[in-house]
């Protein structure tokens, strides 16, 4: 039976350990990236993202956030600071209960609204993404922070879905015309980079995070709509209201030594 886990009370962050020995460990995700203590790397070859729009879609409410699984095998990603292809398995967010939290990694103590995961698997050293997620090197994880500003009108083609997964395992297809890559920022050469782990249980540290440093914007309300997904499937019996999936992010780890590499100066 699998163990319910979730962002407050007994079954939250804190207590994740417990069951999930993983989220104990030494190079946990995610950390704050303080910008005085990143290392320039200049060895890193230019990022390679190659995503077709060709690819059907499902997204998912997966009670924990809304999740777009992928099943094309032409979305792939290498270079970089990365050693093999990797192939995009799925992308979500992390998001909070308004626009000023939201983000799981912070910069220079700076959290954002909302953080976008695209998330990869190492086809190169691993014949499936379950093997792969459990791995040292198994993932590698594309990150681009979200701010309350302009709307961004390829975000519209996710959340036009939304009305479909509102309730936990709710689940729509995505046949339309659409590439994961514009949700990316413009600038895809300064990032920052380290190893850590899915800042979900069961917490595995088979995680390479790429960070862009350039912030996407989207607008206010689609950030609203984000929050409009809902936890529970039934009602809360107090107040009759729908809770509200939101806060779904991961405290900050420590970092236990680790250095942030930076793809720029
Ligand atoms: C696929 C997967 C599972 C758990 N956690 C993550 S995450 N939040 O580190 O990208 N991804
Ligand atoms: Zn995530």
């Amino acid at each position: 039976k699998p163990v319910a886990w979730g962002y407050e009370g007994d079954i939250g962050p804190c207590n994740w350990h417990k069951y999930f020995p993983k989220a104990g460990g030494k190079r946990q995700s995610p950390i704050d990236i303080d910008t005085s203590a990143t290392q320039y790397d200049g060895s890193f070859k230019p990022l390679r993202i190659h995503y077709d729009s060709h690819m059907c879609s499902s997204l998912t409410n997966n009670g924990h956030t809304f999740c777009m699984s992928v099943n094309s095998d032409q979305c792939n990603l290498s270079g970089g600071p990365l050693e093999d292809k990797y192939r995009l398995l799925q992308f979500h967010c992390h998001w909070g209960s308004d626009d000023t939290k939201g983000s799981e990694h912070t910069v220079d103590g700076h959290q954002y609204a909302a953080e976008l995961h695209l998330v990869h698997w190492n086809t190169d050293k691993f014949k499936s993404a379950d093997e792969a997620i459990e791995k040292n090197q198994g993932i590698a994880v594309l990150t681009a922070f979200i701010k309350a500003g302009k709307e961004h009108r390829g975000w519209n083609h996710v959340l036009s879905h939304f009305k479909d997964i509102k309730k936990v395992q709710g689940t729509s297809t995505v046949n339309e015309d659409f590439n994961p890559k514009c949700l990316l920022p413009e600038n895809q050469t300064d990032y920052w980079t380290y190893e850590g782990s899915l800042t979900t249980p069961p917490c595995h540290e088979s995680v390479r995070f790429i960070i862009f440093k350039e912030v996407v914007e989207v607008s206010s309300e689609q950030l609203a709509q984000f929050r409009s997904l809902c936890v529970c499937s039934s009602r809360k019996r107090d107040t009759g209201e729908d809770e509200h999936l939101v806060d779904n992010f991961r405290p900050i780890q420590p970092l236990n030594g680790r250095v942030v590499k930076a793809s720029f100066q």
